[in-house]
């Protein structure tokens, strides 16, 4: 099957951030792709706190789920946006739609491990003061394929992703918005060794560049085979998508040769300092 991700540079505008999006799906569904994925925060990239909770909708008066579940149903793909920031409660939540080529919206998530770190001496994110956790993996599925959702800083979590692969996923969606300290020093390490650990595909729709909110992402979308090669990517940080052609049958062959995802072995974690 054809595939793609997409790179953006996502803005504090929602409708002109929607509109060069599709854009770019459109670019990839003309190249042949049938699943595509956009990055986290497709829809606005707003550090602000004020001002995103001025912008954003709920989701039955968001914009961005309605254009782009008729996006995917005129261009008849699996379109999974990566994430859209969306007021569902007390708090925010950064959440995931897979939307199918009938429009349908076939999944969606709430990415799990939200993001409170010291990047750097003067780069720091609290995403927990804003957004509200999902607790629930997801797993949808995409023409033959099944894709095990998540976002971003999941990545660092192993055991989501052994999780995904023991439930049948063979590709593995994480759109992210990396930073770029952290994206130099780990989005391609902790992407392979994903896809290496678990046997599975993995997607990575990034957001790059600078963005009108001031930050800096670094870019570098990905797609990679379960033996961890890196089969497209866009070497940047620059809007853009890449496709691949992904055989499903090199899931079955990497588990295979190297069974580690199903030796699994448990043990007690009581370690006892002697
Ligand atoms: O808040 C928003 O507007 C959009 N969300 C993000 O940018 C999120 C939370 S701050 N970023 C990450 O999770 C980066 C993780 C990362 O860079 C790492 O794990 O190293």
């Amino acid at each position: 099957m054809k595939v793609a991700v997409i790179q953006l540079c996502s803005g504090t505008e929602i409708a002109a951030n929607i509109e060069a999006c599709s854009e770019w799906v459109r670019a990839a569904a003309a190249q042949g792709a049938e699943l595509i994925v956009t990055p986290e925060m497709t829809h606005l990239l707003q550090k602000d706190k004020a001002s995103l909770l001025a912008s954003i909708k709920s989701p039955e008066e968001d914009l961005a789920i309605k254009a782009f579940s008729a996006l995917a149903k005129e261009l008849d793909i699996d379109l999974l946006i990566g994430s859209l920031a969306l007021q569902t409660g007390q708090k925010v939540s950064n959440r995931g739609y897979l939307f199918g080529p009938d429009g349908s919206t076939k999944a969606q998530y709430d990415k799990i491990h939200l993001f409170d770190a010291q990047v750097s001496d003067t780069e720091y994110y609290r995403e927990s003061a804003t957004y509200a956790a999902g607790r629930d993996p997801v797993i949808a599925s995409a023409g033959d394929a099944k894709v095990g959702l998540s976002v971003c800083y999941d990545v660092r979590f192993p055991m989501l992703y052994r999780y995904y692969a023991q439930n049948g996923a063979q590709i593995l969606s994480i759109p992210a918005a990396f930073t770029v300290p952290t994206g130099r020093a780990h989005w391609d390490i902790l992407l392979r060794a994903r896809a290496i650990e678990t046997g599975s595909f993995v997607m990575a729709a990034a957001q790059g560049g600078e963005h009108e909110d001031g930050r800096k992402t670094y870019g570098h979308s990905k797609i990679i085979n379960p033996w961890g090669d890196i089969v497209a990517e866009l070497a940047h940080d620059k809007p853009g998508f890449v496709c691949a052609d992904i055989d499903l049958g090199e899931v079955a062959k990497a588990r295979q040769r190297i069974p580690a995802w199903s030796d699994r072995r448990d043990f007690k974690a009581d370690i006892k300092d002697t």
